[in-house]
């Protein structure tokens, strides 16, 4: 679990983050939604230690990471996966080796050892056949599961995604929203996404966090959406008439 208390963040004389406090929980996809520019990228920033907030607290399972020494920060990294936008695979490496990466950087295994911990990984996601391949011969979506893949080699307790649909087919984005959902609660995660993608709100979204102009505006599950009255929220997500009309047939049937 990861629990942020009043967490500020200014750049200069501009107030991005404001007193935001939440909590995301551990074996739930937690999702930070919100318009372009409302501070999402920020905020994730501020929970792995890219960036330090200017004021607040950010408690990994208690362990309270802003006051952590440089030392105590690089052992909790260690706990820490993450899957970039872009898959950020290294194109000169097989898929096979992009996946021992981790391994090869922070484990003590010997060789052996780290070619079957990323064979499992690859197992996981469906992804064994593709082990000898290079990141440009395979598609969008399986360099996206062989980032996934990397990110869960050292059994991370927490898992940050950053737009990981973003550049994918609906139906690929689905199965890669379906493998982070069902990692997350296989192996007890604490997953945290940043997206756009209103499929993963909907499908995915246990634990949703709507920043709107810095400020944490509403919090809950994809189900209570529906039955929002909160106007910002639902402005944000209905923003599509499709959408509007889904909305509409919803509630007209209850
Ligand atoms: N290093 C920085 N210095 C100054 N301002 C910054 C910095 N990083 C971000 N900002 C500002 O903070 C605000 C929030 O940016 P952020 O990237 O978090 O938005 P976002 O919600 O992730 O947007 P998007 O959905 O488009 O990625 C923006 O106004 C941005 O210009």
């Amino acid at each position: 679990m990861i629990e942020i208390k009043n967490l500020c963040k200014s750049f200069e004389d501009k107030q991005v983050l404001k007193d935001i406090s939440a909590v995301f929980e551990n074996g739930k996809t937690n999702l930070i939604i919100g318009q372009s520019g409302s501070g999402k990228t920020v905020l994730m920033k501020n929970l792995v230690g890219l960036l330090d907030p200017t004021s607040g607290e950010v408690l990994y399972d208690g362990r309270d990471f802003v006051a952590m020494s440089k030392k105590e920060k690089i052992m909790l990294r260690r706990e820490m996966g993450m899957i970039f936008q872009s898959a950020a695979l290294f194109d000169s490496q097989t898929v096979l080796e992009n996946v021992m990466f981790p391994l090869d950087m922070f484990s003590n295994m010997n060789l052996r050892e780290r070619q079957q911990r990323a064979r499992t990984c690859l197992d996981r996601v469906n992804l064994v056949e593709a082990e000898r391949k290079y990141p440009g011969e395979i598609s969008g979506g399986m360099q996206k599961r062989v980032a996934i893949a990397r990110a869960i080699a050292l059994n991370p307790k927490y898992l940050f995604c950053d737009e990981p649909n973003s550049g994918l087919d609906p139906k690929t984005s689905l199965v890669i929203d379906e493998l982070l959902h069902g990692i997350t609660q296989e192996f007890d995660i604490t997953t945290i996404i940043n997206t756009h993608d209103m499929n993963s709100v909907m499908g995915i979204g246990e634990n949703i966090i709507y920043i709107y102009e810095g400020q944490k505006e509403w919090q809950g599950h994809s189900k209570d959406i529906m039955e929002s009255t909160n106007r910002k929220l639902t402005d944000f997500i209905f923003a599509s008439d499709l959408l509007k009309q889904m909305r509409a047939a919803v509630r007209g049937k209850e």
